[in-house]
């Protein structure tokens, strides 16, 4: 299964990561990188009304290369202009061609809130994120049980992180939620054979308790996805291809955002 290879590679490239900055060390790197405001990520998607994060992604498993031209830098200034409200970076190096230094810049010259979209196996990965300077990291309920999920938010926690828990049905919700999760990501692709459900976080909304901010993620192409998902009452939409492949990204985001 993709997500398990997926994982694999990410503890093979921790696992030589430590090896050039030990756990302690990274810690270091953690708590001296101070440009964000603690919290930043949840606090942009509390705001009045659907917020959106918007993704810069080359390539994806599902998709291979979206985009041969990839100006990521230039891709999440456009963002922050169109009005995204928060940013999602690919820092995936083997099926998602993501670099850990595209995050890296991207802060060094955005505001927005910056999720590091990863395959969290290890907390290292959490010190790692706050050092690049993310404002939160993606927990996947399909690879991590309650109780590591827990541990992990705590590190979030202590770090001013947040934390996306993403879940794919009921059973993970459950898992999330007994984990203590504050924003619950439901993702309309199926990681076990790819296929997208738009409507998968509109059913899946009832099951996530008022107080959690609830996100909608993959598969949203227009505004009448949109329109949906707003109407179901969740918080928030993740975008990734569609605006990956919009020659206007700005003008794509109005559009969407249903200000054109
Ligand atoms: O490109 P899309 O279909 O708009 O999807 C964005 C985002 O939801 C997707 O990239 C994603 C959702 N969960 C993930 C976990 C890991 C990597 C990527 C993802």
């Amino acid at each position: 299964m993709i997500l398990d290879e997926l994982a694999n590679s990410a503890r093979k490239r921790i696992a030589e990561q430590k090896k050039r900055f030990s756990l302690e060390e990274m810690k270091e790197l953690a708590k001296s990188n101070n440009t964000n405001t603690p919290f930043a990520f949840e606090k942009a998607l509390r705001k009045e009304g659907l917020a959106f994060i918007c993704e810069v992604k080359k390539a994806s498993p599902s998709k291979s290369i979206i985009t041969q031209d990839f100006p990521y830098l230039e891709i999440a200034k456009e963002y922050e202009q169109g009005g995204a409200d928060c940013i999602s970076v690919l820092t995936e190096p083997t099926k998602f061609l993501g670099r850990d230094e595209y995050l890296a810049e991207i802060s060094k010259q955005v505001k927005s809130p910056l999720l590091r979209k990863d395959f969290t196996v290890d907390a290292y990965m959490i010190y790692q994120a706050k050092a690049l300077g993310a404002s939160a990291v993606l927990l996947i309920c399909a690879l991590l049980e309650t109780d590591t999920l827990k541990q992990y938010i705590k590190v979030c926690d202590n770090l001013g992180l947040s934390a996306l828990v993403e879940a794919h049905d009921e059973t993970e919700i459950a898992s999330a939620v007994k984990a203590g999760a504050r924003i619950i990501g439901v993702n309309n692709r199926n990681l076990k054979d790819f296929t997208v459900d738009i409507q998968n976080c509109v059913r899946l909304k009832r099951y996530i308790p008022k107080d959690v901010i609830t996100i909608g993620e993959s598969g949203i192409k227009t505004a009448t996805d949109i329109a949906k998902i707003r109407d179901a009452g969740l918080d928030a939409v993740l975008i990734g291809e569609t605006l990956m492949r919009a020659n206007d990204k700005k003008k794509e985001l109005e559009a969407l955002k249903g200000e054109l």
